[in-house]
């Protein structure tokens, strides 16, 4: 466990046990995140990521032990205010309009839309702001991709989960997007992100959380991941924690 922050954690499990049918998928005993930690959750192919944020965004409920978000149950009104949640493959409608899909994103995390900070989050992200007139349907996966991150981000939520936010980016956006973040860690707001992408982790994230087989196997800075395996380099480092650690 590492010590909060200050104040109120942004995140706490305990003794957290989440099951599909009698499989016990996820296990973590004790994790706190503290305000304005920026985090990088990675593992391999079905280490438990996903089923980690949805458990903190209070979609999966839990066989045992808690999440709390600022230290209210998260599926409470004051937990729901404080967090912007953006799963792996959010699809919209091919119908909307990007910014009506847009506009119920952020009406979802209790904000309302202005057309020009839409505007400024779409080209801050590298997407066209004149796309947003037309329907999502007639837009690429990368572009649908890109308004839901810039509505999730225009959201300004004081915890922000974001599942695997640079799959099916270009080089590009992937950038803008690692500007976002670290704008985001400067206003110090809690972000929690998974990524396969090791070397964003080491550049955006403070600490970095691994999983394997649902449970928590190395909770601390990427530096010293790669420290305890001889600078080795994170993403080696990372699987050799994960084959011998
Ligand atoms: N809908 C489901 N029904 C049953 N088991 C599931 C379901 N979704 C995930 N699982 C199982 O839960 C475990 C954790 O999966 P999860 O999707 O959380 O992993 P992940 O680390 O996000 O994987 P990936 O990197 O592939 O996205 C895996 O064993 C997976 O098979």
């Amino acid at each position: 466990m590492t010590a909060e922050v200050g104040g109120t954690p942004a995140l706490a499990l305990a003794g957290l046990r989440i099951r599909r049918g009698r499989r016990q998928t996820l296990a973590i005993d004790d994790l706190v995140i503290g305000p304005g930690e920026v985090v990088g959750l990675v593992g391999l192919n079905g280490a438990g990521k996903t089923t980690l944020l949805r458990a903190c965004a209070g979609l999966l409920a839990p066989a045992a032990g808690s999440v709390r978000l600022f230290g209210a149950d998260p599926r409470a009104a004051p937990a729901r205010r404080a967090l912007a949640y953006l799963p792996e493959n959010h699809r919209p409608m091919a119908v909307l309009r990007g910014d009506h899909w847009a506009r119920a994103l952020l009406l979802g995390h209790g904000k309302t839309m202005e057309p020009t900070a839409l505007a400024s989050a779409c080209q801050a992200l590298a997407l066209d702001p004149a796309l947003l007139g037309r329907p999502v349907g007639q837009w690429s996966k990368g572009g649908e991709r890109k308004l839901a991150l810039a509505a999730t981000l225009l959201a300004a939520a004081p915890l922000t989960l974001l599942d695997e936010p640079a799959a099916g980016l270009d080089p590009r956006a992937r950038v803008a997007l690692k500007d976002r973040l670290l704008a985001a860690r400067a206003e110090a707001r809690t972000v929690v992100l998974s990524s396969h992408l090791l070397a964003d982790v080491e550049e955006l994230c403070d600490r970095l959380l691994v999983l394997r087989d649902g449970t928590l196997i190395f909770d601390g800075p990427p530096a010293a991941l790669c420290a305890r395996y001889g600078g080795i380099g994170l993403e080696r480092a990372f699987l050799a924690h994960i084959d011998h650690g």
